[in-house]
């Protein structure tokens, strides 16, 4: 591994690219080598013409990372643009993210020695982050990153914010990208605001994200999780149904996800809990964990094959048909901005009406039976990987008035992911519901927004999202001076 006190040369040709070891939304991460030094590095290539952020932004994280100098927080070596990339340099985390290993070879979650461990390091990160002044705002289990060592390192500053920044960028705290399923209750609140307590609640999703192998909700769409998430009790581990593991983790846990972030502990509070007092060392409980696994590169391609087998074996559109539903998807996806005070305005009435607010894990199955798709028939390992890639690809985008990179923005973006049914709408009823004019607005296209998250499969989103009697349909269809409505479809009979 390099050392902090080297430096690295922002010349492309010093870099040798090897395999691909990680993708995101706007981002392929490359083992590489950087040929001066012979030493392994990974090259995150971000490209700048699908990102969110504008360019200063984007400069600004990565000034942070190079900044960061505590053991469990990956920093980057150096960056520097490369076409219309712009290429960040950072230590080689050989195992890759949480998220892939248990894609990998643990698909139902890990063991809590390791968890213990895993978590540990992470919160001595986020102590780092907190008292240096930055919310991480994306803590998730696609985050850490761990070294054949077992060293734990959280990651991706794609979307943090600094505590003391003023200005536009303290301004941009009313705005949010993350991740629906990890996002705290007052981050799904424009208005109520919220500090660096939103990333104790994102912990806690992670830790049951390590538990059970995927995060609480995330076979839900991006809206019915917001939704969930503001209207449910908290998630947890369950007395009964996760009966493998301590009293001492269930009560951690429970802490983070209380909804008042005031009553949320501090890293600091959370780190003299007696769960973290017992944790393991992590190279004897998280380096065992890669013992009879192929190299990280090797699982990855494997993943990436499995995924496209997944896509394939879902109905292909013709190329005609996927044209429309791209450009129809992008239509959709800049025409959902609206506030979430009307999203709730109008789930309570949907509620009143249908008695369908109280969704529990448990009733999902009753409210939804009669969409069960094809994909049940698989073997639950394979859903749940489908699950998780399901839950990697869903973003939201949160949001009050005042938000810095994309001018009208006002409210919140969503973005669904490819939907689980291919049923048909023709067996739904539609509800229209008008909004009162002025209080939802649409904004313009923005694309930075639309292109940051679209990706080729993704194109059939909003198509088969359409076809979706899953979950409840809402689609905000804009109209002219302001006034939008909200279609909401759910099945007959549910
Ligand atoms: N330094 C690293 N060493 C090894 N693997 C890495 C490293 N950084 C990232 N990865 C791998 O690449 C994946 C994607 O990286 P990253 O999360 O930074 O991309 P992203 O575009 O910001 O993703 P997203 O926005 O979806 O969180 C990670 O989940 C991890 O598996």
């Amino acid at each position: 591994m390099g050392s902090g006190s080297r430096s690295y040369s922002a010349n492309p040709s010093d870099y040798k690219l090897l395999e691909e070891v990680g993708y995101g939304a706007s981002a392929t991460v490359y083992h590489a080598v950087y040929i001066p030094y012979n030493e392994e590095v990974a090259v995150k290539s971000l490209d700048l013409d699908r990102c969110n952020s504008n360019f200063d932004d984007i400069r600004k994280e990565a000034q942070i990372m190079s900044l960061i100098d505590h053991r469990n927080v990956v920093k980057s070596y150096c960056s520097f643009v490369v076409d219309h990339k712009l290429w960040v340099i950072m230590p080689f985390m050989a195992q890759g993210s949480c998220l892939h290993l248990m894609k990998a070879a643990y698909p139902d979650g890990l063991e809590e020695d390791a968890i213990g461990s895993i978590l540990k390091e992470t919160l001595k990160a986020l102590d780092y982050l907190h008292q240096h002044g930055h919310i991480h705002r994306d803590v998730k289990a696609g985050n850490i990153l761990l070294d054949t060592n077992g060293e734990v390192k959280l990651s991706d500053f794609g979307v943090s914010a600094s505590m003391f920044d003023t200005g536009d960028r303290q301004r941009s705290r009313n705005t949010f990208v993350g991740t629906p399923c990890w996002m705290a209750p007052e981050v799904l609140q424009p208005g109520t605001g919220y500090n660096f307590k939103a990333d104790i609640w994102s912990f806690g999703i992670t830790a049951l994200e390590l538990a059970h192998g995927h995060a609480p909700f995330s076979k839900y769409p991006p809206m019915k999780v917001l939704l969930m998430t503001i209207q449910n009790a908290p998630p947890g581990l369950d007395y009964d149904r996760d009966k493998k593991f301590s009293k001492s983790f269930k009560e951690m846990v429970a802490m983070c996800l209380v909804k008042d972030q005031t009553k949320r502990p501090s890293v600091d509070k959370l780190l003299k809990h007696s769960f973290f007092k017992q944790a393991k060392p992590p190279e004897l409980s998280v380096k065992k964990l890669f013992a009879d696994l192929p190299p990280l590169w090797t699982r990855v391609k494997a993943l990436q094959l499995k995924d496209a087998a997944q896509l394939a074996l879902k109905r292909m559109p013709s190329a005609e048909q996927e044209a429309i539903s791209q450009s129809e998807y992008k239509r959709g996806v800049s025409a959902w901005n609206f506030d979430v005070e009307d999203l709730k305005a109008q789930a309570s009435l949907v509620q009143d009406e249908d008695d369908i607010a109280e969704i529990t894990e448990e009733d999902e199955n009753k409210f939804f039976s009669s969409n069960r798709d094809a994909s049940d028939s698989q073997s639950s390992v394979d859903k749940r990987n489908s699950d998780n890639s399901q839950q990697d690809e869903s973003t939201l985008q949160v949001g009050g008035n005042d938000v810095p990179h994309n001018d009208k923005i006002n409210g919140l973006v969503a973005e669904a992911t490819e939907s689980t049914s291919e049923k048909d709408v023709g067996t739904s009823k539609i509800k229209t519901q008008a909004v009162k004019a002025g209080k939802t607005q649409s904004g313009p296209l923005v694309p930075g927004t639309v292109l940051g998250h679209y990706l080729p499969e993704r194109g059939r989103l909003f198509e088969s999202y359409a076809q979706s009697c899953l979950s409840i349909l809402i689609y905000i269809a804009p109209r002219t001076a302001g006034v939008c409505q909200i279609w909401l479809w759910w099945p007959v009979g549910a």
